[in-house]
């Protein structure tokens, strides 16, 4: 049942995608940074719902409870979620699974309040999904066997509509032909080496260690300070602030490339790096800190140039420029 399904812009920050569950139409959040299925509902309290649509699970008539189950999550930038767990029937595109585990938010953490979505769809390894005593699936493992070839791709260009494809590769949404890198899915993400980047045209290794993720959950791409340093290190008037790097609107920004797997460098134009205005004249950047770890994070930043493709085949992640 390959398909495909629009992705809206929100706000610059995030892509929302129309799912159905049960019958009941949410706007969520694609992750291919984590593994859970969770939404908005009826048992939040009433402020906590203030603003999004809500799955109220007694008005399906094909959700099933499933006792004693429940689910508790803790992102990266400090924000959670947790609740009860049942299955309901899930379409998203033309793509549905039956018997999809439903993670219902009965608590979510302030910034989902103010968020666009109504909750998450995890798109990473079912290996780390939250939900207790026995983890659950994502709706991609579950639909893999009904698709035409077992993965997925994400066209987000920037503040423009795009899609998750199901299935199958949409040739009109890029150009050129995909390269890819072998995934490692032991830590649950679609993650793969990334040692080494240039800032402009200049190259830079980093220690053979670190690695990348592809991750449709996070806006910005989020690199080691070692790159932030190198790249903001080019860049006249940049300041390291207590919200992050910052710089003069006026400045000219170098290309930032970044290798994904062994061979090929993935290259971010020096427009795609300046997010958005910080305050006055100054402008926010796209490339940010991840702290401390040695894991990149390529977010949404990325796949405003690149068609991502996140195939369970080998696995692999493949990109192509759009
Ligand atoms: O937490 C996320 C993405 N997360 C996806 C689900 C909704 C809430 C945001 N990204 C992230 C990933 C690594 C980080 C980080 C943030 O801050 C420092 O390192």
């Amino acid at each position: 049942q390959d398909s495909s399904a629009t992705a809206v812009p929100y706000q610059g920050a995030e892509y929302l995608v129309s799912t159905t569950v049960g019958g009941q139409k949410l706007n969520l959040d694609f992750d291919t940074g984590s593994a859970d299925l969770w939404v908005f509902s009826s048992s939040l309290s009433t402020a906590s719902k203030q603003g999004h649509n809500v799955y109220t699970a007694s008005k399906s008539s094909t959700y099933k409870s499933l006792s004693g189950y429940t689910w508790s999550i803790q992102y990266a930038d400090g924000s959670g979620a947790s609740g009860t767990v049942g299955t309901d029937t899930v379409t998203i595109g033309g793509t549905t699974v039956k018997n999809q585990a439903v993670e219902l938010a009965t608590k979510v953490s302030s910034s989902f309040v103010s968020d666009g979505s109504d909750g998450l769809v995890g798109l990473s390894f079912s290996n780390i999904n939250t939900v207790q005593p026995v983890q659950q699936k994502t709706f991609f493992d579950n639909a893999k066997s009904s698709l035409a070839s077992p993965l997925f791709a994400a066209y987000l260009p920037l503040n423009a509509n795009g899609a998750y494809d199901f299935g199958y590769l949409d040739t009109t949404k890029y150009s050129g032909t995909p390269v890819y890198a072998a995934v490692s899915s032991a830590g649950g993400f679609w993650e793969f080496p990334s040692t080494s980047y240039k800032v402009g045209s200049t190259v830079h290794s980093t220690s053979s260690s670190v690695t990348g993720i592809a991750d449709t959950g996070t806006t910005l791409i989020l690199m080691t300070d070692a790159v932030v340093s190198a790249y903001y290190a080019q860049v006249s008037g940049a300041k390291n602030t207590a919200d992050g790097y910052t710089f003069p609107c006026s400045a000219t920004l170098p290309s930032l490339s970044f290798r994904i797997g062994s061979t090929s460098y993935a290259t971010i134009p020096g427009k795609l790096l300046n997010f958005q205005v910080y305050s006055g004249s100054t402008c926010y950047g796209s490339l940010q800190s991840v702290g401390g770890g040695s894991q990149h994070i390529y977010g949404d930043v990325f796949f405003n140039a690149y068609y991502g493709i996140f195939d369970a085949s080998q696995p692999r992640f493949g990109f192509a420029a759009i």
